[in-house]
């Protein structure tokens, strides 16, 4: 029998994580004030870690991403360019809080010297620390291409191009969190590497629709805290009936044990979840399938080949 050691405690002090599921529209400018009021008022409720939803400054479809997507360009004079990078950096720093800036398309130039090369777009997410510095860029990584006959067909990969690495960042003051994207969700391997190297939650700026929003949203986030025995939280747009793309919405929080904390209905607003590590361990304590698992019957999928940023 197989045993992972995983360090303890993964959540080093309790801490508030706030999903903002915020309204945006059209106007880019507009929204990255609305983001910005947003992030104010989910700080003064005392939350430490702040998510905003996938695509926050643009209306979510393919027909979009091409005209909202920004070069990331850190430094200034660079404002212009990336509106988006610059305003949440700001963000961060002005209300001290870890910012995990939803998503946003980028266009990216290869660096290779090809004048036949197309620039490629993805759909990126920035995680932003409480002085304002960058601390991670996550692309999706499993674009969103689906067909459900008679309800819906999206096709992310017609436009986009997908990331090739975890996400995986550390908190000094609290510890690790994995950030992906949506439809990344779906995918359990991603979750459990992200577990067995430590994280205390997965963070997944989403945007379901109202076909599979109500059969999987939650289920997917439970599915992902149950087997794992960590936090989840899915943070989504506001839902806006006049958009060409109908969100779910219901951003929410689950603890270790599945049970959801705080869920949102469909409108504008904050949820907010104290996130506490005992729970983390009474959780493994109590279920110890961390010392059960059967790596001489099937493989650890955390092991071998796994594509990191920044660890
Ligand atoms: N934006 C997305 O990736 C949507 C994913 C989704 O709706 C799903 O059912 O999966």
């Amino acid at each position: 029998m197989a045993s992972s050691t995983t360090p303890s405690p993964v959540l080093k002090q309790p801490v508030k994580l706030a999903c903002v599921q915020l309204a945006s529209g059209p106007d880019k400018t507009a929204n990255l004030q609305h983001a910005a009021s947003k992030v104010r008022d989910a700080a003064s409720t005392g939350a430490k870690i702040v998510v905003l939803p996938e695509c926050f400054n643009s209306p979510y479809g393919t027909d979009h991403f091409p005209s909202y997507a920004e070069t990331l360009l850190p430094s200034p004079p660079s404002q212009s360019q990336s509106p988006s990078f610059h305003a949440l950096s700001a963000m961060a720093r002005e209300n001290a809080v870890y910012l995990i800036g939803g998503s946003i398309p980028e266009l990216h130039h290869s660096e290779e010297e090809d004048d036949n090369k197309k620039p490629s777009y993805y759909n990126t997410s920035l995680t932003f620390s409480p002085t304002g510095e960058l601390l991670a860029t996550h692309r999706k990584i499993h674009l969103f291409d689906i067909s459900i006959p008679g309800k819906i067909t999206f096709r992310e990969s017609d436009v986009l191009s997908p990331g090739n690495k975890l996400t995986l960042i550390d908190l000094p003051e609290y510890g690790r969190l994995a950030v992906a994207i949506c439809y990344d969700v779906r995918f359990p391997e991603l979750a459990t590497v992200a577990a067995r190297r430590g994280c205390f939650a997965l963070v997944y700026p989403g945007a379901f629709n109202l076909t599979t929003g109500p059969l999987h949203w939650k289920l997917l986030g439970q599915a992902r805290a149950v087997d794992n025995q960590l936090y989840v939280a899915l943070c989504s747009p506001a839902r806006d009936m006049g958009a060409g793309y109908h969100a779910w919405g219901h951003s929410l929080v689950v603890d270790p044990m599945a049970q959801v904390l705080v869920e949102a209905e469909e409108k504008e607003a904050i949820v907010v979840a104290e996130l506490d590590g005992d729970r983390i361990e009474e959780a493994r304590k109590g279920i110890p399938l961390r010392d059960q698992r059967r790596f001489d019957v099937y493989p650890d999928v955390s092991q071998g080949k796994v594509n990191v940023e920044g660890l």
